[in-house]
């Protein structure tokens, strides 16, 4: 299944710059992860925003929870989800 997933990020204003850098490097190792294991399929930065917009392929809703709440940055993010199906008139296979 597919979903389009926007995070949004703030950090509290005080979090000391090691500990936010230590969060980012984490996020950032689990997110090439599951890059690189075809679950998170797209990440794009949202232009000017602490924010980006992803597309997850995974198996059901609960797995989405479960890799959502797993991110290092998740008690800091405000998370939209969208689940996403095959539009008719589209040219791609849904594989794309
Ligand atoms: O910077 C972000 O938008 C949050 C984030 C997701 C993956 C990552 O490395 O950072």
């Amino acid at each position: 299944m597919l979903f389009h997933v926007r995070m949004d990020v703030q950090l509290p204003p005080h979090m000391p710059a090691a500990q936010a850098d230590e969060l980012k490097k984490t996020e950032r190792e689990l997110a090439h992860s599951l890059q690189r294991s075809g679950k998170w399929r797209h990440l794009w930065r949202v232009a000017g925003q602490y924010a980006n917009v992803s597309v997850f392929d995974v198996g059901d809703v609960e797995e989405l929870h479960a890799l959502l709440t797993s991110l290092p940055l998740f008690p800091y993010m405000q998370i939209q989800v969208m689940p996403l199906c095959r539009h008719p008139s589209s040219v791609r296979d849904g594989d794309a």
